[in-house]
């Protein structure tokens, strides 16, 4: 006889149902479970946010959070500048420094400028470098060519001098310098940028390469704005940096660029590959069209070439660094031109159109430097002594757009603002806070107001970071206001501009990081038109 022919199997022979004693014996050990859960919960709580700071009045206070490890994690990635202020509101608006986590990380949050200065004086024991090579090992450097780049070289080593035998990691940033702040290899690439903009901004021109314009007529172009300011400035900082070699090898390169930096927040996030090839895929595409860049020898690549770019190349090669590393480390440099005067001049730009008063101030103020439709005198408009609007606007648009926050590795326990900072942790001065701070800036930090830099001195307060600070501030910030000036003037000179309909104004994209200047959120570009003003002189 066969047990199967015995035996109803059915599923309650599997899986009997629990006997009602059972049943309750099995809420009870879920309810002690949870219940213990809870009590640990609420003691680690009052530990680790009321004891603990109790005890050790010179640690941080930190932004308390219900789960251990998470923390403010999902606050963090949806609206950072929006956790700082709640995090600050919640002490108080305290000046002190404060802790915030997220997945595991304790960032200290300097509120203070003094203690912002602390911040960037101290290249002892808090490291910048730490996040220059996060960014290249995600974006594809090998271990070995992140350690290269950071071991001293001899003092006596050919190429570019290193007198303090340091590495190329913190070279790099003296090769910057050497280009960029005032000099001759600085006026070597303005007067590239002013020939570049003069052939760029004409109607003909516009009409050739601005595919997306939504209406064109030998009299006029309407285009969105933010998208041909980023199209604009991207070619142009390729064009200044890498010559005309580049657009030959990928004509789609800007484009690809412009996909990528507005999905960057996914690459500083370090966003699983499965939910950013959005982001991955063009930057994938522009290591690739840099590679071939570089496997074309320096003596033919077409166009004036920036001397940084050779200079850097060769210093690369010295360390035996192969082509794709090699693309990987300049792409780094393509981003740092790119990412950020695109979207400036898009919002000096627009807060000039939201003002018309302002703007005839802006075209009346940069007129002497014109011959005609000719800007001659492209230095006139850098004097804010002959063009004070400009100026004050320059700084107001920079104030009221900036996100940047410097981020620095504690790498010994230090204290900065008389609150110890644990070694591991990082600290972090977020520039808007700063350029928020009324007793600075003046009332209602909100608004954009050119004039309150009318105040003496302000531009020198810690407080104004839009470049950040110290050994690492920004190197481009010369070159980026002769960029946006020149543009804006010439643009100006040249063109009638008015929005097309009565677009309302452009929101800020403040809950995705960048590194630098707000994008603006999804579907808030607009169109201007452009009617040609004054004839050729
Ligand atoms: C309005 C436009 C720009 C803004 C707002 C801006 C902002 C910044 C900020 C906030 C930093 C980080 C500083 C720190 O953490 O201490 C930075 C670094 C840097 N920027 Fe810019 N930038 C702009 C344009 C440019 C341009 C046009 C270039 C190049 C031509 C450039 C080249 C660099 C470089 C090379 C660094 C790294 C500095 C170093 O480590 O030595 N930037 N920039």
């Amino acid at each position: 006889m066969s047990f199967a022919s015995n035996v109803t199997i059915t599923s309650e022979v599997l899986f009997p149902p629990p006997h009602s004693s059972q049943l309750k014996h099995g809420y009870n050990s879920l309810e002690k479970v949870a219940t213990c859960l809870l009590l640990t919960l609420l003691l680690w709580r009052s530990w680790r946010f009321t004891i603990f700071p109790f005890l050790y009045p010179n640690h941080p206070k930190e932004y308390p959070y219900w789960i251990p490890f998470v923390g403010h994690a999902q606050a963090f990635f949806r609206d950072s500048n929006g956790l700082l202020a709640r995090a600050r509101n919640h002490f108080d608006n305290t000046t002190e420094p404060i802790a915030l986590t997220a997945f595991g990380t304790t960032f200290y949050v300097v509120t203070q400028a003094k203690h912002s200065a602390e911040v960037y004086r101290n290249t002892e024991t808090l490291s910048f470098e730490d996040f220059v090579q996060g960014l290249m090992r995600v974006n594809g450097n090998k271990e070995v060519v992140v350690q290269a780049m950071y071991s001293a070289l001899p003092s006596n080593k050919p190429g570019f001098p290193n007198p303090q035998g340091e590495s190329l990691g913190v070279l790099a940033q003296k090769m910057h310098i050497h280009q960029l702040h005032p000099g001759n290899n600085l006026v070597v690439l303005q007067l590239q940028v002013k020939a570049k903009i003069d052939q760029l901004l004409r109607l003909d021109t516009l009409g050739k390469i601005c595919s997306y314009a939504s209406s064109q007529s030998p009299t006029h172009i309407e285009l969105p704005l933010y998208q041909w300011c980023s199209d604009y400035f991207i070619r142009l900082g390729q064009h200044v940096y890498f010559g005309e070699t580049l657009e030959q090898i990928d004509p789609g390169l800007t484009d690809d660029f412009l996909i990528f930096d507005e999905l960057i927040w996914k690459m500083l996030y370090q966003y699983p590959s499965f939910l950013s090839h959005d982001m991955s895929r063009p930057r994938t595409q522009i290591i690739a069209s840099l590679k071939k860049y570089f496997q074309v020898p320096e003596i033919e690549r077409s166009g004036e070439t920036a001397w940084l770019i050779n200079a850097m190349e060769d210093e690369m090669r010295a360390l035996g660094i192969d082509d794709d590393d090699l693309a990987v480390l300049m792409f780094h440099l393509y981003f740092a031109i790119n990412t950020n005067t695109r979207k400036t001049a898009f919002w000096v730009l627009t807060y000039l159109l939201h003002n018309p008063t302002l703007l005839a101030a802006y075209r009346r103020e940069t007129e002497p430097a014109f011959e005609g439709d000719n800007l001659v005198d492209p230095f006139y408009i850098q004097d804010p002594a002959n063009c004070p609007q400009v100026d004050m606007i320059w700084h107001e648009t920079l104030r009221i757009s900036g996100w940047s926050a410097s981020v620095r590795l504690i790498t010994q326990d230090t204290m900065i603002g008389g609150k110890l900072m644990r070694k591991g942790n990082r600290v972090m001065v977020p520039h808007r806070l700063l350029h928020f701070d009324k007793t600075i800036f003046g009332k209602e930090p909100g608004a954009f107001r050119p004039e309150r830099w009318q105040k003496e001195n302000l531009t020198r307060s810690p407080s104004w970071r839009p470049f950040g600070g110290g050994k690492t501030m920004c190197s481009g910030r010369f070159l980026a206001r002769f960029s946006v000036t020149t543009f804006v003037a010439t643009l100006l000179r040249r063109f009638d501009v008015e929005m097309v309909g009565n677009p309302p104004f452009p929101e800020a994209d403040e809950g995705r990081p960048v590194l630098g200047i707000m994008s603006i959120k999804k579907g808030h570009d607009f169109k201007v038109r452009l009617t040609p003003k004054v004839k050729s002189g």
